[in-house]
């Protein structure tokens, strides 16, 4: 990671105009992406994230005249065929359906992205060796695509995608076919290919879940628009719309506990003095010592009804549904000092008179 733009799209525009009706696929996109990030791009089928990335190496041209896309500095728009030729080699791809050719082994279809390199025929079988033995399909080059697993051809379409050096990888949706474990083993192989290589990584998924494993940033799309973007700690303990909102809760289950934890008896029944919170924290607080610190300090209990604890970044981020006992006064101060010390707290339901 660092802070130097490799990718910055500016004022971008897709309008697919079809005999019925207008789709505007991409609308009035701004989005940079630094060296060295993973960069998520999540939202729901149809968003436009597939659109948005092609634009990246112009497999799909804006459709408005005031757009820049700039690729480690250059202005891709203003590069003629040849010279586009040449940037796109360094922008590597991979895909939901991995795009390989059944009827050339795994050592060819990785040579295959080799045909205009330059290089000779020896340099050339070493690099898909190199590239076979780097994804972890050494005693593989001889199979053919159908022997092979899905991760298997997954990563045969990274050794594919990395061979010419890119310095850019952008994976669509390229884990959606494969089981949690599998999907696991590949983002663990990306997060280690942008260590080893410094690959910038832009990440496309409907999928939470596989934001949270390896990217460092993260942007929301709806309909066209870039609706959210930021560090993913940030994004992710404090986010502002509501559909990236919906998109944490899959990985978190908080929102929709809530339902559930509300019909519980203690939470239907609270007294003054008791309220239902929902607890919030990055970082150095961590529920135990926060919870003793209740007790000790106020007096107030917790009672823990639902948790979700991720590591993120290394970094523990956590989100608690507690009801807190004490007297309205102890309960107040409890309140007051967990707000003080950084922990985000959201009264849901207050047992109080005049309480919610
Ligand atoms: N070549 C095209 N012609 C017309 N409409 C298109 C074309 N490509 C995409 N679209 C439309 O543009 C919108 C955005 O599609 P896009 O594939 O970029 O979304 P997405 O977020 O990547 O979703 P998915 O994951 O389903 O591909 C959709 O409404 C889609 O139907």
């Amino acid at each position: 990671m660092s802070d130097q733009p490799i990718i910055e799209l500016k004022n971008i525009d897709v309008i697919f105009k079809e005999p019925e009706r207008e789709v505007r696929a991409v609308d009035d996109v701004q989005l940079s992406i630094n060296k060295g990030d993973i960069f998520g791009i999540v939202g729901y089928s149809g968003a436009g994230k597939s659109t948005l990335v092609r634009v990246i190496n112009l497999l799909q041209r804006p459709t408005n005249q005031a757009a820049v896309v700039k690729v480690n500095g250059a202005d891709l728009l203003k590069l003629n065929a040849k010279e586009l030729r040449t940037k796109r080699r360094k922008i590597g791809m991979i895909f939901q359906h991995f795009n390989l050719m059944n009827a050339l082994t795994i050592a060819d279809n990785v040579d295959f992205a080799l045909k205009k390199s330059g290089l000779s025929k020896v340099e050339r079988q070493q690099r898909v060796a190199e590239l076979l033995e780097l994804v972890g399909l050494a005693d593989k080059s001889h199979d053919y695509p159908s022997q092979l697993s899905g991760g298997q051809k997954q990563r045969v379409g990274i050794a594919r995608a990395l061979a010419n050096r890119p310095d850019i990888l952008i994976s669509d949706e390229a884990t959606s076919a494969l089981d949690p474990k599998t999907t696991a083993s590949i983002l663990g192989l990306l997060a280690d290919l942008n260590r080893k290589l410094g690959l910038t990584i832009v990440l496309i998924t409907h999928e939470m879940d596989a934001v949270k494993q390896i990217c460092n940033r993260v942007a929301v799309m709806d309909a066209g628009k870039v609706i959210e973007e930021g560090d993913l700690l940030q994004v992710f303990s404090q986010p502002r719309a509501e559909l990236t909102k919906d998109f944490i809760d899959t990985t978190t289950h908080i929102q929709s506990s809530l339902a559930v934890v509300e019909q519980q008896a203690i939470v239907q029944n609270l007294q003054p003095g008791e309220v239902l919170v929902q607890l919030g924290y990055v970082g150095a607080a961590t529920d135990q010592p926060l919870i003793t610190t209740l007790y000790k300090q106020f007096n107030v209990s917790a009672n823990i009804l639902f948790g979700n604890l991720e590591i993120l970044q290394d970094t523990p981020v956590g989100q608690l549904l507690v009801v807190l006992s004490g007297t309205p006064k102890e309960t107040q101060q409890a309140l007051r000092f967990m707000q003080e010390n950084d922990v985000q707290v959201t009264v849901l339901k207050s047992g109080d008179k005049g309480g919610n």
